[in-house]
């Protein structure tokens, strides 16, 4: 199975859950820990493969030999190992990385060591973009109370979890460990979702009203939409959008268990979609999550950083553009456009922002700090940019410009007429030389 994620023609969550599928006689427990081995080889890849490149036999076996180190004791592992295997365990652990070059020993690929190396504390980014995340959750506000439920867990089984509130959403719990959540009581009856603290404030960013019209341009699986609903108090509208009928499916489920009936989900086309025209110049809100290089959630699929390349990220920044450009246009004169990703590439975050602005000077940008503000979030931020990171905020890497769209746009032919007096008041330059 290891040798098929390596491959990169899945993504490693998606090879796992089909293994698991054919493989039954595998318990929880055992899943969980072949799950968390193939990604500690995926995080350590790089310099794993140094290791694996001394001794004999097969590679990807001494990759995953690597991989349960991290996750068996070594009495249990060495059952497994004949005699030459323990000498060769044994020594490559004994090897210092401190040496290694810096892509080597955080195991990134040189083009993306070169881009992250000018964002600042590169090296304590890389570290924590390499370790295991908790597991956040959400409780929907329509049918629970976060200090209740923890107040709950901390009397009952769940405790074993450690379940905490997030330090910046009023909405997150983080829980040490992989419960099965999805079997929860909590979860079937919708009080709570799997969502991380930094998508959670993406959402709160967007901020919307009861009784708005509100789009989740890239709604996707449905993540940030419920808590967009939920904060409509299931009023108004909230279109879910997406080119992807397949994710859109299973987000059905979740917004069933939600209780919302605000969510109008809409299977769009790449351009030039009939239904988005139709709602030009209509929406309070409009949520861009654009698809990205996901580069912000290597805690949780480090197989990105291999299965993403420079060419990959040029395609991607151009749909991000050609999005932002049309989920703009569907925003009402004062209304609000929150442009997000989950990478942490300038290129993809305030460099697409900043060409949007340079070419719709009827968007400005909003300080992202102050609107959290607006919702009792404290949350102190340098610039005017959501910028999430998991060393510096405990939550994957996020990123998020708000924009409001001038309240009112006069008509084109004015604009062309105040050109002309202008004109006609500055002198012309004539360019001759004195
Ligand atoms: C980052 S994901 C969205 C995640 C989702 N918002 C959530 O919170 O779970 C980006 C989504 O953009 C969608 N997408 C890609 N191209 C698109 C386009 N041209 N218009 C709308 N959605 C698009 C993808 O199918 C994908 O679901």
């Amino acid at each position: 199975m290891l040798g098929e994620v390596l491959q990169w023609k899945y993504p490693a969550d998606a090879v796992l859950s089909h293994w698991f599928r054919a493989h039954t006689n595998a318990g929880l427990r055992d899943r969980g820990e072949i799950a968390e081995a193939v990604f500690d080889v995926l995080r350590h890849l790089r310099r794993y493969r140094q290791f694996a490149e001394i001794g004999a036999g097969s590679g990807t076996r001494r990759l995953a030999v690597l991989g349960l180190a991290s996750v068996w004791p070594r009495e249990t592992l060495d059952t497994g190992l004949d005699e030459p295997e323990r000498a060769w365990l044994d020594h490559v652990l004994s090897l210092s990385a401190a040496g290694l070059p810096r892509a080597v020993r955080h195991s990134v690929p040189d083009w993306l060591d070169e881009r992250l190396a000018d964002l600042p504390d590169a090296e304590s980014l890389l570290q924590a973009l390499n370790a295991p995340a908790p597991l956040d959750l959400r409780v929907n506000p329509l049918k629970a109370e976060r200090e209740a439920m923890l107040a709950a867990w901390a009397a009952g089984p769940e405790a074993r979890w450690a379940a905490q509130p997030t330090p910046y959403s009023p909405w997150g719990i983080r829980i040490q460990g992989r419960p099965p959540v999805n079997r929860w009581k909590a979860f079937e009856r919708g009080e709570i979702e799997v969502q991380d603290e930094g998508s959670q404030l993406l959402a709160a960013l967007v901020g919307p009203k009861r009784g708005e019209m509100v789009i989740d341009y890239c709604a996707g699986a449905g993540g940030k939409t419920l808590l967009l609903g939920a904060l409509m108090r299931s009023t108004g509208r909230l279109y879910a959008f997406d080119v992807s009928a397949a994710r859109l499916a299973r987000a059905k489920p979740r917004f069933a268990r939600s209780g919302l009936s605000n969510i109008v989900p809409v299977a769009i086309a790449e351009r030039n979609d009939q239904r988005v025209k139709r709602l030009r110049g209509k929406a309070h809100r409009v949520l861009v999550d654009a698809p990205c290089s996901g580069l912000g959630t290597l805690r949780r699929n480090p197989d990105l950083k291999w299965r993403q390349h420079p060419e990959s990220l040029e395609q991607l920044r151009e749909t991000q553009a050609a999005i932002l450009r049309d989920a703009a246009a569907c925003v009402m004169p004062g209304g609000r456009l929150v442009y997000a990703s989950c990478s942490v590439l300038p290129e993809e975050n305030e460099r697409q922002v900043e060409a949007f602005l340079a070419g719709h000077p009827e968007f400005s940008l909003l300080d992202a700090s102050t609107v959290l503000a607006d919702r009792n979030i404290e949350l102190a931020l340098e610039g005017p940019f959501l910028k999430l990171r998991p060393d510096v905020h405990g939550t994957d890497g996020f990123f998020a410009a708000v924009m409001q769209r001038a309240k009112a746009e006069r008509p084109a032919t004015d604009k062309a007429a105040e050109q002309a007096d202008q004109d006609a008041d500055t002198p012309a330059e004539t360019g001759d030389p004195a």
